[in-house]
């Protein structure tokens, strides 16, 4: 399946899943063919330049909308043949138009364990709601921010003294795993997002 990562940022976990997919030992049924940032000049860009992945910058401040923003992202995802869309520290709100499109072929990476701490800091609620334990969670995207169908979670613990930097860097340790599995479910046709957004495990 051909994918397109989107991002924002520094593109750790996108690094994870080129990572998965060029490994020969893993069999992939996904191969990352773009990748696009909101963002000019981020370290997520070199990181597909250097694994020889195309990778463009659709500025979101160049655009009226936020529809029109979305139609030039849909524009470049229908002409590279893209079937599945990562979101991979993607900092947009897409609009519902856009996810109803990409409806059960995009997924998205949260800091938390859904639903607990959905939003733009799950991992900072983490903290201040002195849970012990937390986690990532990878979901189909849904037009409400967080809440579409969960595939994966992975758990970390939380110890007492962690900063936000230190229970990210153990969340990110376990993002890394948790992404491409769930890519490798969907690639490979083993999951289905059914109509009443439940899961389907074919
Ligand atoms: N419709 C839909 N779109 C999304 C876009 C990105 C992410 C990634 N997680 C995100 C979760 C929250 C935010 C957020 O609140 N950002 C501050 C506002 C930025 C802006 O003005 O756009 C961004 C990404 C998830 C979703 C989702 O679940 N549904």
């Amino acid at each position: 399946k051909r994918v397109a990562v989107l991002i924002s940022g520094s593109g750790t976990n996108l690094q994870a899943m080129i990572d998965h997919t060029k490994n020969p030992g893993n069999k992939s049924a996904a191969e990352i063919v773009l990748v696009i940032s909101n963002k000019a000049g981020v370290k997520g860009l070199e990181r597909a330049q250097t694994a020889g992945i195309n990778a463009r910058v659709i500025d979101h401040k160049k655009y009226k909308s936020r529809d029109e923003f979305d139609a030039a992202v849909h524009e470049a995802l229908l002409a590279a043949g893209i079937e599945i869309v990562c979101l991979a520290g993607f900092m947009r709100i897409l609009t519902e138009g856009f996810v109803t499109k990409w409806q059960g072929k995009m997924l998205n990476i949260h800091p938390s364990l859904l639903p607990s701490f959905r939003g733009a800091d799950g991992i900072k609620m983490a903290l201040e709601g002195g849970v012990r334990v937390t986690g990532c969670t990878v979901h189909f995207v849904a037009a409400e921010v967080d809440t579409g169908a969960i595939i994966t979670q992975e758990a970390v613990p939380v110890y007492p003294g962690d900063t936000e930097e230190t229970l990210a860097q153990r969340i990110h340790a376990v993002e890394h795993k948790a992404f491409p599995s769930a890519l490798e479910l969907l690639a490979s046709e083993r999951i289905e997002l059914q109509e009443d957004g439940k899961l389907l495990w074919k």
